[in-house]
């Protein structure tokens, strides 16, 4: 079967399981199972960006009060809160304070200017030509309009604390306080109820962390699936060093991470020698979603795979793909609907077959919507008349080059690789090829 085809049936075989609920912490890798929304706006309250003075109208201001990141809304609910004035220029650790009692004055219709948000009942606002000193991060006083940085603001001589705006130009900088400057609006980055990722995204750190940010503690994703490994081969050890008639299993330790990494869960099933007995046992077992055999794919005397297969009367939906290397790798169907896939026992044309049958099936039954594929320039990639080509190829300025050492039965070149390369039959040189991560 052609290669894209063969990844094609893999990538639409069976459907994800049902919607779990799984805390944030352990969430790395699930797939989202519906759209993710914004429970709050963000910024979920006007917020100030600088450290400085939260100033109304124009200056120069009279400084009320303070308020810090944590801080209540001032003058949201019932009396503002008496304090002490801070000397000239003070920034002391502690509380919100007003230092004036009644700083804050209700707002009125005529209070806010044109264009100035609906007056809310019950709200206070600072008045023009007052100000309040204000943290990064600390809730903007209704009616004020902008903040300014200390490094902006000069504390005019005199009794109380009063500040002016440096002039233009003098801290090389636009010193002027003017309308919603280092202010974040409620809502500005998003409303509350936005899609923020759709449906199929692979929870990746910095989607954890946007879910974490409008208020999700758990998140509702598809169970990843469980994926057994069964690895075939008389001469394959598990440990220790290779010797005559004897090879160390290097897919084993190829797979957990290239499962985990598209969505899946990896479990050792069994190592096996060539028995084909065995094999239609291990495949009966009904502990994976996805079965995975290494080895035994080929035709030779103890490649027992596909008579196994035969005796568990599963369906073989793609046996054998038109590329090199990885060309006897194979795709099953279990009666249960349990899939199976046979990765070539040469670790390269292994790795091969996991990206083209095995990375597939797993992200389409984890819930993984397609990905939009990555293309890139090629450089000196070798093509075939008639077979894809998969070729670990490293980054080379404006494309990728092939890096070498790529025989079927070594990883030293896709090891050395930034990603495998898909070159089809008869490439033309021009066309941009796919990468695919290369493990
Ligand atoms: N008559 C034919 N013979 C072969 C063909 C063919 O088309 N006609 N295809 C060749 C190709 S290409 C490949 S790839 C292999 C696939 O063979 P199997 O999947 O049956 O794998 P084995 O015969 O068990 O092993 C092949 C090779 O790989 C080594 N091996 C096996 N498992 C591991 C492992 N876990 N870690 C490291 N190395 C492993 C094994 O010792 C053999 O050297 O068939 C060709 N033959
Ligand atoms: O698939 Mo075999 O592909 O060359 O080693």
């Amino acid at each position: 079967m052609e290669w894209g085809s063969a990844r094609r049936v893999a990538a639409s075989y069976g459907t994800p399981g049902s919607p779990v609920d799984v805390p944030l912490a352990e969430a790395l890798g699930y797939a989202l199972a519906g759209p993710l929304t914004a429970l709050v706006p963000s910024p979920s309250y006007d917020s100030s960006a600088m450290d400085g003075y939260a100033v109304a109208g124009p200056g120069p201001w009279r400084v009320v009060g303070r308020v810090l990141a944590g801080d209540p809304t001032p003058g949201a609910a019932g009396p503002a809160e008496p304090g002490t004035p801070p000397g000239h220029g003070a920034r002391t650790a502690g509380t919100g304070v007003l230092f004036e009692p009644d700083a804050l004055i209700p707002q009125s219709v005529t209070a806010a200017e044109p264009g100035a948000r609906i007056p809310q009942p019950g709200v206070r606002i600072l008045p023009p030509g007052t100000a309040v000193e204000i943290a990064t991060g600390a809730v903007v006083p209704p009616g004020a309009d902008a903040v300014l940085p200390y490094e902006d603001a000069v504390v005019l001589p005199g009794d109380g604390m009063k500040i002016e705006s440096r002039p233009v130009g003098e801290t090389g900088r636009e010193g002027r306080a003017h309308g919603g400057r280092h202010i974040r609006r409620t809502g500005e980055d998003y409303p509350a109820g936005t899609v923020l990722l759709a449906e199929g995204t692979a929870l990746t750190p910095a989607a954890l962390a946007l879910a974490a940010a409008t208020g999700y503690d758990t998140v509702r994703v598809r169970p990843r699936p469980r994926v057994g490994v069964i690895v075939t081969g008389r001469e394959v050890r598990a440990s220790g060093l290779p010797e005559p008639g004897r090879v160390r299993d290097a897919i084993g330790p190829l797979l957990p991470g290239l499962i985990a990494r598209a969505g899946g869960h990896p479990r050792f099933g069994t190592r096996l020698g060539d028995d084909r007995a065995a094999l239609a046992e291990a495949l009966r077992d009904k502990g994976s979603d996805v079965v995975v055999v290494c080895g035994a794919t080929s035709v030779g005397a103890a490649d027992h795979l596909r008579a196994a297969l035969k005796d568990v009367d599963a369906s073989v939906l793609v046996s054998g793909v038109a590329c090199r290397p990885g060309h006897p790798q194979l795709f099953a169907a279990l009666p249960d609907g349990r899939a199976v896939v046979g990765l070539p026992g040469n670790p390269f044309a292994a790795l091969v077959a996991a990206v083209t049958l095995l990375v597939p099936v797993v992200e389409r039954l984890a819930g993984r919507a397609p990905r939009r594929p990555r293309t890139a320039r090629g450089r000196d990639l070798p093509s075939h008349p008639r077979d894809t080509r998969v070729v670990p190829v490293r980054y080379d300025g404006d494309g990728v080059v092939p890096v070498g050492h790529d025989r079927p039965g070594t990883l030293w070149g896709a090891a050395l690789a930034d990603a495998l390369a898909v070159v089809p039959p008869r490439w033309d040189g021009d066309t941009p090829v796919e990468l695919l991560s290369s493990g």
